[in-house]
């Protein structure tokens, strides 16, 4: 029988026994998180409230709060990594136009560029995420656009970077979900397009079915449960799995219920 093995791809991201902890002690928030991620892999990263889902994120980042530190390896394999965040209305500087903090972003990372030269990149990556008229939209505030764009704008900004590895935390969750859906599908062509890998959080397993290959279902600061998105979700191996699964249909029922019921 001949072996055709796949090719062993070096990870953009390796995580390896992550701990959060508090400066002044106590239990652990983040404990023993171990995960790889392959270039332009999906990795959804779903548990309850408080599971440690968004510290996780954090730490790879290197953006912990301050009473809080991280023990264990992280490992990006010279991929950059930047992050989407739930509620682009607070990640968002209100005194800058957004076209600038795409632009400033971009030349941060390409020192000997001008100004002009940032300035169509940024009108090119706000049209890349589908702002309409990007170019008359460089000078608008952030409070002159609604939710969706802003968190288009983000999304922009966070390219800006060029990341190997785009870390989306809740991002559709303050959204409304005509425009959660139209930003899921921004997220899912630019991972296909760019070839970049994403790690995205939710608490919504519908989501995460429908954008990622792999998932990793986190309790109490650590991961119970991991593999291919469609057999986890399929065949839950944890409890803690099927109880995720069961209250997320339980959520959806009653949504769909509520619509229904509408005059
Ligand atoms: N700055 C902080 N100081 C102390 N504890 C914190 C801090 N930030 C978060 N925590 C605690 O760490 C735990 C994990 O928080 P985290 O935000 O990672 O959870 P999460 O899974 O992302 O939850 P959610 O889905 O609600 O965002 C929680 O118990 C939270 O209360």
């Amino acid at each position: 029988m001949s072996e055709n093995p796949q090719p062993v791809l070096r990870p953009v991201l390796r995580i390896e026994h992550l701990r959060v902890l508090h400066r002044d002690g106590g239990a652990p928030l983040v404990d023993g998180v171990s995960l790889d991620l392959a270039p332009g892999e999906t990795l959804g990263l779903v548990g309850e409230s408080g599971s440690g889902k968004s510290l996780t994120l954090r730490a790879v980042l290197g953006i912990l709060p301050a009473a809080l530190r991280a023990e264990g390896t992280v490992e990006r394999a010279g991929a950059r990594a930047a992050m989407v965040f739930q509620e682009p209305a607070i990640a968002l500087n209100p005194t800058m136009r957004v076209g600038h903090l795409v632009a400033r972003t971009w030349r941060l990372h390409h020192p000997g560029a001008t100004r002009g030269q940032a300035r169509d990149e940024a009108a090119a990556l706000l049209e890349r995420v589908g702002i309409p008229r990007a170019r008359a939209r460089l000078a608008a505030w952030p409070h002159e656009l609604s939710g969706g764009m802003r968190q288009r704008v983000m999304i922009a900004a966070a390219l800006a970077t060029d990341p190997g590895v785009l870390l989306c935390d809740e991002p559709t969750t303050a959204l409304d979900v005509r425009v959660q859906a139209q930003i899921l599908d921004l997220l899912r062509d630019l991972v296909a397009s760019r070839d970049m890998a994403m790690v995205f959080v939710s608490h919504d397993l519908a989501v995460v079915g429908s954008l990622c290959e792999r998932i990793a279902v986190m309790r109490s600061g650590q991961i119970v449960e991991e593999g291919r998105t469609a057999a986890v979700l399929r065949a839950p191996g944890h409890p803690y799995t099927r109880e995720l699964l069961a209250a997320n249909l339980a959520r959806r029922l009653a949504d769909a219920a509520t619509k229904g019921a509408r005059p």
